[in-house]
């Protein structure tokens, strides 16, 4: 369980953090979403000590990192993947963290097949492929099989079966019971990894919530229907008072679910051709909660543009 209590911090000018307060549950795994700059990195970096907040205080397990008594042990963190000698094995790298922190050499090797470089755990780490890279963080976040574990941006750069391997394994240690908390600009990513979000914008908290209800709270479910008598439905559901949106020979209801739609259309006397809920999709939502908390529009705009040009993504599970 990590606890974030008014956490702010301040550079200078700049407020990356604004009195964040959160909560993040065992045995889930949550997900951190913001655009870029939004203060996820200063964020993870405070609860992990590696930054001082300037107010506020954040807790794994009830204690701030620095009175954990076996940090290692308690909360596992890949923050940058790239941060391993390039003339050290993989092997070695772990070798020598587990020495530095009292953990058994036999837990390198069982680390090494979790997250399958074996095969390769005598190779330098300097010629390992991003993906390659991230696995190591990983189980080097694993070593003192801690309850814990932070991941920022890991599938950042990765090809499709690189993030799918990720999302696979966030998901068997939350099944584990552990606490993964796991940070992302991706909106489609969170979508299909996270069960619970913490979203944030500005440093400034946007929603703490489940990913299912984020998006249906964010986001107008409506219904989409056809039917050759469309301008009697139209009248029909206009009588109820719900809101109605033509869109190239259909109409676009919000307010009615489509039970209640087929029902209407039946006591009208109007054959439907089409009849189907559209879910809200996590960037509208996304969309509309960081409206203008976000720090770079054009990015997010973009990103927007470009996941609608692939299609629309609902939340799948
Ligand atoms: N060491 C620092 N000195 C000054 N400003 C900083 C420092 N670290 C972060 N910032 C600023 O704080 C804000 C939040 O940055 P942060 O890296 O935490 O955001 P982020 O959500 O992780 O974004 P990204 O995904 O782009 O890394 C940004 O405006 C950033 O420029």
């Amino acid at each position: 369980m990590i606890e974030a209590q008014g956490l702010t911090k301040r550079y200078g000018k700049t407020l990356a953090v604004d009195d964040l307060s959160f909560s993040v549950k065992a045995g889930r795994v949550t997900g951190f979403l913001g655009p870029n700059g939004a203060g996820k990195s200063t964020t993870m970096r405070m609860v992990l000590g590696l930054d001082t907040p300037t107010s506020g205080t954040v807790r794994i397990d009830g204690k701030r990192y620095r009175d954990l008594k076996d940090p290692l042990r308690t909360v596992g963190a890949l923050l940058d993947a790239k941060w391993v000698h390039p003339n050290r094995s993989a092997r070695a790298h772990l070798a020598w963290m587990a020495r530095s922190n009292r953990i058994p050499a036999a837990r390198v090797d069982e680390v090494l097949d979790v997250v399958g470089l074996t095969a390769v755990a005598g190779k330098n780490a300097g010629g390992f492929s991003l993906g390659m890279s991230q696995r190591l963080g990983i189980a080097a976040a694993l070593l003192g099989d801690p309850q814990v574990l932070l991941f920022d941006e890991p599938v950042n750069g990765l090809d499709p079966e690189g993030i799918l391997w990720i999302r696979r394994f966030m998901h068997r240690l939350a099944e584990e019971g552990r606490t993964v908390f796991v940070s992302s600009h991706l909106l489609s990513e969170m979508a299909l990894t996270a069960q619970e979000l913490v979203v944030i914008g500005r440093g400034k908290l946007i929603a703490q919530t489940s990913t299912e209800d984020f998006v249906a709270q964010a986001t107008e479910n409506t219904v989409r229907v056809r039917s050759p008598q469309l301008d009697e439905l139209r009248s029909a559901l206009g009588r109820t008072g719900v809101h109605l949106k033509d869109d190239g020979g259909a109409l676009v209801v919000s307010g009615m679910d489509a039970a209640e739609i087929g029902e209407l259309a039946a006591r009208t006397g109007a054959v439907l051709h089409e009849l189907s809920p559209q879910r809200g999709s996590l960037e509208e939502a996304f969309m509309q909660l960081t409206g203008d908390s976000v720090e770079y529009h054009t990015d997010v705009a973009a990103e927007a543009a470009q996941l609608l040009a692939t299609g629309p993504q609902g939340v799948t599970r």
